[in-house]
């Protein structure tokens, strides 16, 4: 008889972008995503990183102070970094899940990728002109937003 207890799909992908996430050094915020396409084969992963092939030690983990001080000219997000992972290779009709609401940059990258549907956990800075303008965008083009409620608490991962 077939195990019941396995994940879904949705707590599977939304489970790999928080893992991708992981990878993050960003102290404040990590951030995973996961694009699939529709037949649920995974086509891309990124997390919130600094650029390609330049020591992380060159660039500034901060958040408050003059602009070119902080980590925000610097840092690639993780909807960019998945969409870039994947190498020119179509995304046209996939998802993405991603643990933190895309801001109005990664929404204008995701409409254009032709991503569909956007997998979300949190959407903690609702309240910012980013997120607003994400959503007027993402409801301009017929992308779909949904909020993951996972099925469990967390996923436990044991080396053994
Ligand atoms: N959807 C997102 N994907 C991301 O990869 N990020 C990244 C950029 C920064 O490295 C970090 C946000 O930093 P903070 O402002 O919460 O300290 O998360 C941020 C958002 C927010 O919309
Ligand atoms: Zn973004």
């Amino acid at each position: 008889m077939k195990r019941n207890d396995y994940i879904s799909w949705d707590d599977y992908f939304m489970g790999i972008s928080l893992l991708s996430g992981m990878r993050s050094k960003d102290p404040s915020t990590q951030v995973g995503a996961c694009i699939v396409d529709k037949n649920n084969r995974i086509v891309s992963i990124g997390y919130n990183g600094f650029i390609n092939g330049c020591s992380d030690e060159d660039f500034p983990w901060t958040r408050d102070g003059e602009f070119l001080e902080t980590k925000y000219p610097y840092v690639v997000h993780a909807e960019q970094n998945a969409i870039l992972n994947a190498r020119g290779k179509s995304l046209e009709g996939c998802s993405i899940y991603v643990n933190l609401f895309p801001c109005h940059d990664c929404a204008r990258n995701i409409i254009q990728s032709g991503i569909k549907k956007v997998y979300y956990l949190v959407d903690k800075y609702a309240d910012t002109d980013s997120i607003k303008a994400s959503k007027y965008m993402f409801n301009k083009a017929n992308v779909e937003l949904i909020q993951l409620k996972p099925s469990m608490d967390k996923i436990e991962i044991e080396f053994k």
